[in-house]
């Protein structure tokens, strides 16, 4: 895709730059045990996140369009049903709500926790998951539809056809789910007794040898008759329901990836990804997220008295560190101009297991000044960047970067920190029908959602200063901590609503006089 595209800059951000995988590194990383780190309890989030994924989505119905993806998993009668015993649930979603946002569904987040369950693993063969965005958060919760242990094997073939799923895509799909974790004693005490072992706190028997781990020894160790799992070698027949499912088709499906490593993995990868975008009729997913090669980042651009202030740093996808190299940013402006600087190396990220590297470079000249300074009359219309003698310019359409609305350095805050003044700069002939503040919350089912406070534009007092390149609109807000809270700057130009540069709170400014 071409940048920007706010959605999907969102939802690659949270797919390559790692901020909330790292709850799943190191592998049996488990948050919600006493002793944190040094955890011994026998879970991991890891496991958890690929479960709560496939229990959002077990509702689906294929007949009717309705449940899948929907994070309707989220609501505590969802939870309390039988079919959604354990705590793993509640655990996931406080880990991993939080990554939510204006552009990236709680479905989405979820979905893309399993993805990085996975991710890690692929150093070692594992699959990448394709992952997509726009799913679209349910209102209430879904009808039941989980499949439990005790069903017969016919009930667990029609559940999986309600799903979506064929029988032989049921078996892949259980054997790719139960390559992570196990069953607990304590939302299952009838299939699993008390270990009392001090490595185990938590008394999980795992459905394989390598529990926290990608690769096919859930089928192997079947295959063998060495499996532990103990929804296969349970004491008590009736909830054996692995048992039942891998051996339905006469082990072929088992067989096959006991012998190949590499279908297994390519058989997750597609089911997986089937079952995360697995959705409710009527929500359109995005293409498939990934990662840009060159990406600006954390963008700022604002008014300071008589000149414009812009920061920001760009990601170079599959770079290194490389002190020879030259990045410099070109940007047009309105006067016809090509201005240029040289960038700074800041600093070199990884993300998926130490796979991807990416470098940053930062807009600002020296470390003890945050920004370029532009020109105001000039401002910027597009960027450009050159790697070396390289041009990197998205196929000639240039990064596109608008300078017609931003926020006002001349904004202020009482000192009691419960409000003070917005100050929104408009670019002289541009004319917007609106200029309004965008603040993030959610509601009260937890969605993110925006809340709008429109900015008015000024009353001309005397003779009007045309000539300024840019005119000041206010706003007065006044609440709780108001000085603390982060707005995002949106207008409506032409018809067209969109959000601008830059984030700020009035306390990033100076006292009102
Ligand atoms: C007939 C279908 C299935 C049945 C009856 C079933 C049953 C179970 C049960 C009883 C547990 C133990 C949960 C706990 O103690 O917290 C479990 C765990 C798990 N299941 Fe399934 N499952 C099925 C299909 C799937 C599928 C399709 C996936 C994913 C693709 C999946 C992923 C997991 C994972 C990752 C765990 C480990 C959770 C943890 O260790 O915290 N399961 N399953």
């Amino acid at each position: 895709y071409i940048w920007p595209s706010p959605q999907l800059d969102a939802l690659e951000s949270l797919r390559f730059e790692q901020a909330f995988a790292d709850f799943v590194q190191p592998c049996d990383l488990f948050s919600f045990d006493s002793q944190g780190a040094n955890s011994r309890s026998g879970r991991s989030n890891a496991a958890d996140w690929i479960r709560t994924a496939y229990h959002d989505m077990a509702t689906h119905n294929v007949a009717d369009g309705t449940g899948g993806m929907d994070a309707s998993i989220r609501f505590d009668e969802e939870q309390a049903r039988p079919e959604n015993a354990g705590d793993g649930f509640q655990n996931t979603l406080l880990a991993i709500l939080a990554q939510s946002n204006r552009y990236v569904s709680i479905a989405d987040v979820l979905a893309l926790g399993a993805v990085f369950a996975f991710d890690n693993w692929q150093v070692l063969g594992g699959p990448e998951i394709p992952f997509r965005g726009g799913r679209v958060d349910a209102t209430e919760p879904n009808a039941p539809g989980v499949p439990e242990p005790q069903e017969d094997l016919n009930s667990h073939i029609a559940s999986f056809a309600r799903q979506g799923f064929t029988q032989a895509e049921m078996i892949g799909l259980v054997a790719c789910g139960h390559t992570f974790g196990g069953v607990q004693h304590a939302p299952f005490p009838n299939i699993v007794p008390e270990l009392n072992d001090p490595n185990n706190t938590q008394s999980v028997a795992h459905f394989d040898s390598t529990s926290v781990q990608f690769d096919n020894k859930v089928a192997t160790e079947y295959i063998s008759g060495t499996t532990q799992n103990p929804l296969i070698v349970g004491l008590n027949e009736t909830t054996n329901s692995d048992k039942r499912i891998f051996a339905s088709d006469g082990n072929a499906t088992m067989r096959s990836f006991a012998q190949s490593p590499k279908l297994f993995s390519s058989t997750c990868a597609e089911l997986m990804a089937r079952m995360i975008d697995t959705v409710p009729k009527g929500v359109q997913l995005t293409e498939v997220i990934t990662p840009l090669s060159v990406k600006p980042s954390g963008l700022d651009l604002v008014l300071a008295g008589n000149g414009l202030q812009f920061s920001g740093q760009v990601r170079f996808w599959n770079m290194t560190d490389d002190p020879a190299r030259t990045v410099r940013l070109l940007w047009d402006d309105h006067s016809g101009g090509i201005n240029n600087v040289t960038l700074r190396f800041s600093h070199v990220t990884s993300s998926s297991g130490g796979r991807n590297t990416a470098a940053w470079y930062t807009f600002n000249p020296a470390d003890d000044v945050s920004f370029l300074s532009l020109d105001p009359e000039a401002g910027i219309t597009t960027m450009r960047f050159a790697v070396g003698d390289k041009l990197e310019d998205q196929g000639g359409v240039g990064f596109a970067t608008q300078d017609d609305v931003l926020f006002s350095t001349s904004s202020c805050f009482d000192a009691d920190g419960n409000g003070g003044r917005w100050d929104i700069a408009v670019r002289n002939g541009v004319a917007p029908t609106r200029v309004y503040l965008e603040a993030q919350t959610r509601d009260n089912i937890s969605r993110p959602i925006v809340l709008e406070t429109d900015v008015p534009p000024p009353v001309p007092q005397g003779p009007t200063n045309a000539t300024a390149p840019y005119a000041i609109w206010s706003v007065e807000v006044k609440g709780n901590f108001e000085s603390f809270k982060t707005y995002n700057v949106g207008a409506e130009v032409g018809g067209v609503k969109a959000t601008r540069i830059g984030q700020h709170s009035l306390s990033d400014f100076s006292p009102c006089a």
